[in-house]
């Protein structure tokens, strides 16, 4: 991959320089030109388009538990860190107590952001992505697309919590003489979502911290092997709401089970095989246990199998549904189950009040109550998803024919925003048109004096199709239960 153009002399200065400063894949390796490189001795940086893009393989066979890449403290950047080498820095945030360690973490990035060529982080900070799709990227055309009512408030929930971290933060970045560009909240979405996507676990700031190189590794949703793991359980959802790759402290080599961690006795942070690679292969991380929709909001993408995705479902009864389950509990797993809680949940609620007590505490065990009762619960499930179902805009076909169309349809550089409009208008989709109208021409944008660039063209129709697929999985997720539940009633 460091062979390719403008990426790839980045990609070699990045590798070059975390090597000066002690990152190393288990040993210290000579790049292909005898350049110093970080990698090479195990891991390697290649493209893995079916799994992340830019990412991590495997330059040789790797077993389970192997120490695959070692990150020393000095080389992790926090706020700490950049606090004690800029006094103006320092000075400035200390005028500004009352800021989260979030919003103090990417004031800081933006700032080191802002000393271009002169940063000593200039090497890694030229190589983070440009731009995210996490939920405070998406605009307001592309969070309607989720079409459900919780994934769209998800959606426009974290767009505001960015605005108003922005909101409050304003006074230090203009204390910090940030250049007009860095002032914007377009840039504050920027540096909000490096923060989100990419910041590791450690123990001394609930902000994280951001690790060249080891922050390259691509994810894979901990599945049978790693369940046992703490860390994939617990995950670390600090106060702020921000998330956090490798939620876990425990670095104690016998009881370890984790991908990794910050580990005081080396004062680096160290990454483990989670399983056996072979050469060539990707070698991925597990950031911990999410949802599709929260993969959406943190890290910008969501997976087609996703082990731990939840489908939550309004269902409408006269009696209010008890249950001494949280509400998070209640919900249908992937392959169209209803939860435990939530079956339960719903077995007590079909009981008739003077059987509550007496048989009530069997639906606790998870275990049928009767065969009318049982009867009546899938009944409530079948119904209430078919309800969800029609409330909503489009067909899981449509949706699957769109998002094929929508796949194979090209943003070619040079191309106009009309005639991008045109082939949009083209595909015989009401969405599509809407496309076309509310983002292409940007109907009822009164700000909107310029069209939009083909760059940003690409980041709408991939939020879109982002949106598309969330909504897809939803609808394959509720035939599902609606097809077991009937299956169910008639044994
Ligand atoms: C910590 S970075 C990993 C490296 C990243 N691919 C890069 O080029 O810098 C996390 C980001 O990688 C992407 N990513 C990681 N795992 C992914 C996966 N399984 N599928 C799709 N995108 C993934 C997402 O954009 C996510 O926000």
């Amino acid at each position: 991959m460091e062979g390719g153009g403008e990426n790839g002399r980045r990609l070699g200065n990045l590798l070059k320089w975390a090597a000066e400063i002690g990152i190393a894949d288990t040993a210290a390796a000579e790049g292909e030109e005898g350049a110093p490189s970080c990698l090479g001795n195990t891991l390697f940086v290649s493209e893995f388009p079916e799994a992340g893009g830019r990412g991590l393989g495997a330059c040789r066979d790797i077993r389970k538990g192997e120490l695959v890449l070692r990150v020393p403290k000095s080389a992790l950047m926090t706020t700490d860190a950049l606090l004690r080498t800029d006094g103006v820095l320092s000075r400035c945030v200390a005028n500004h107590p009352s800021l989260s360690p979030v919003q103090k973490l990417i004031a800081c990035l933006l700032y080191e952001v802002g000393k271009g060529k002169d940063s000593s982080w200039y090497p890694y900070l030229e190589t983070l992505p440009r731009s995210y799709s996490t939920f405070s990227a998406f605009g307001k055309f592309e969070m309607q697309a989720f079409q459900v009512d919780y994934a769209v408030w998800a959606a426009e929930k974290a767009r505001l919590k960015v605005e108003n971290e922005w909101e409050e933060a304003r006074a230090l970045l203009q204390e910090l003489r940030l250049k007009p560009r860095l002032l914007t909240f377009g840039s504050w979405l920027w540096a909000s979502a490096t923060v989100s996507s990419r910041t590791l676990h450690v123990p001394w700031d609930e902000a994280g911290c951001l690790c060249p190189v080891g922050d390259l590794f691509n994810y894979a949703a901990p599945g049978e092997s790693t369940t046992e793991s703490t860390f994939t359980q617990d995950l670390h959802h600090g106060d702020n709401g921000c998330n956090h790759m490798l939620a876990d402290d425990q670095s104690d080599a016998n009881s370890r089970l984790t991908d990794g961690g910050y580990e005081e006795a080396v004062a680096a942070y160290c990454f483990y095989a989670r399983q056996h690679y072979e050469k060539g292969e990707q070698v991925l991380l597990s950031y911990g246990t999410y949802t599709n929709l929260e993969l959406l909001e943190h890290y910008g993408f969501l997976l087609d199998e996703n082990p731990n995705d939840r489908v939550y479902l309004t269902i409408k009864v006269d009696t209010p549904l008890s249950s001494t389950w949280p509400r998070e509990s209640l919900y249908i797993e992937p392959d169209g189950k209803p939860s435990f809680a939530l079956l339960a949940t719903l077995r007590l609620w079909a009981l008739p009040p003077s059987q509550r007590k007496c048989i009530g505490n069997h639906a606790y065990s998870g275990s049928p109550l009767s065969i009318v009762n049982e009867a009546r619960v899938l009944g409530l499930m079948v119904t209430s998803c078919e309800e969800a179902l029609n409330h909503l805009l489009t067909r899981l076909k449509e949706d699957r024919d769109l998002l094929r169309e929508l796949d194979g349809f090209d943003i070619i550089s040079g191309s106009s925003v009309s005639e991008i409009s045109a082939r949009m208008a083209m595909l015989c989709s009401e969405e599509a048109n809407n496309f076309s109208g509310r983002v292409l021409r940007r109907n009822g944008d009164s700000n909107a004096k310029k069209p939009l660039s083909l760059e940003k063209i690409q980041l709408a129709l991939e939020r879109w199709k982002l949106a598309i697929r969330w909504r897809i999985m939803y609808k394959r997720t509720l035939l599902d239960c609606i097809s077991l539940c009937q299956k169910t009633i008639n044994l």
